[in-house]
């Protein structure tokens, strides 16, 4: 299993929010992680991506520990995080943002080209505004942007917060297409955060997480036909 995640238990100060998760990502799999406003879907990438300590319960990344590990450690292992909000640094210029997608995995310069042309060749309305300030772009492009910073370097997972968040829908299903593609071409897993049932479409699993548990998961499509669940605990 690429990622492996047991009881894992996580909060804010001493408040708990996280009360025993448990959830696998194998190599090129895609997941959805799915739940209402609260329920701890953000939270538990913060835990995986190191921002937040792991109390109690146990992360593991190609059978490596990653407790106790910085989250610089972790991407280096090749674990990608496209936070909440994206993260994007907008009096940057677009190739500025994704470049500071490769000096946090210290991958080369020429590497870093290779990428950047294979990611562009996926995210092309980003290929014409590499010179603009990021803060320029549109809502779907600076998604587009936050996303393609995450795979420079080639990481082996990439968990995405919210991707769909303030997209129109045609927005939202053209980049879950590229995600498809992008796993199609490269073997890259994603763990995707969503409200939006949309990315059941892709999915091949998925877990629904309420009050920081996972309630129910199973195959993408199984969940998708389950009117009620969708129903209970999408948006
Ligand atoms: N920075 C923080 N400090 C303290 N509590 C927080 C913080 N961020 C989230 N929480 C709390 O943790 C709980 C879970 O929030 P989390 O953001 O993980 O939910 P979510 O499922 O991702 O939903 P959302 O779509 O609202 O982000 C909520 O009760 C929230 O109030």
């Amino acid at each position: 299993m690429l990622l492996s995640i047991r009881e894992l238990t996580s909060g804010y100060g001493r408040v708990p929010v996280l009360r025993g998760v448990d959830l696998d990502v194998a190599e090129g799999e895609i997941v959805a992680l799915l739940g209402v406003n609260g329920a701890g879907k953000s939270t538990t990438l913060r835990a995986v991506s190191g921002v937040l300590p792991t109390w109690s319960g146990s992360v593991s990344f190609d059978g490596t520990t990653l407790g106790g590990r910085t989250p610089e450690a972790r991407a280096r292992l090749g674990l990608g995080h496209v936070p909440e909000g994206r993260g994007i640094l907008s009096s940057l210029t677009v190739r500025q943002n994704l470049r500071l997608g490769a000096t946090a995995r210290g991958r080369g310069a020429r590497d870093v080209a290779q990428d950047e042309e294979r990611l562009l060749d996926v995210f092309d309305a980003l290929r014409d505004k590499l010179a603009a300030p990021a803060g320029s772009l549109s809502g779907g492009q600076q998604q587009m942007l936050a996303v393609a910073r995450a795979l420079i370097g080639r990481p082996r997972l990439v968990m995405v917060d919210e991707m769909s968040f303030g997209l129109a829908p045609i927005l939202v299903t053209q980049l879950l297409g590229l995600v498809a593609r992008l796993r199609e071409e490269s073997g890259t897993a994603f763990l995707l955060i969503e409200q939006n049932s949309a990315v059941l479409d892709i999915a091949d699993r998925a877990y629904v997480l309420a009050g920081g548990a996972v309630r129910t998961s199973g195959p993408a499509h199984e969940l998708a036909d389950s009117e009620n669940l969708v129903r209970a605990y999408l948006g």
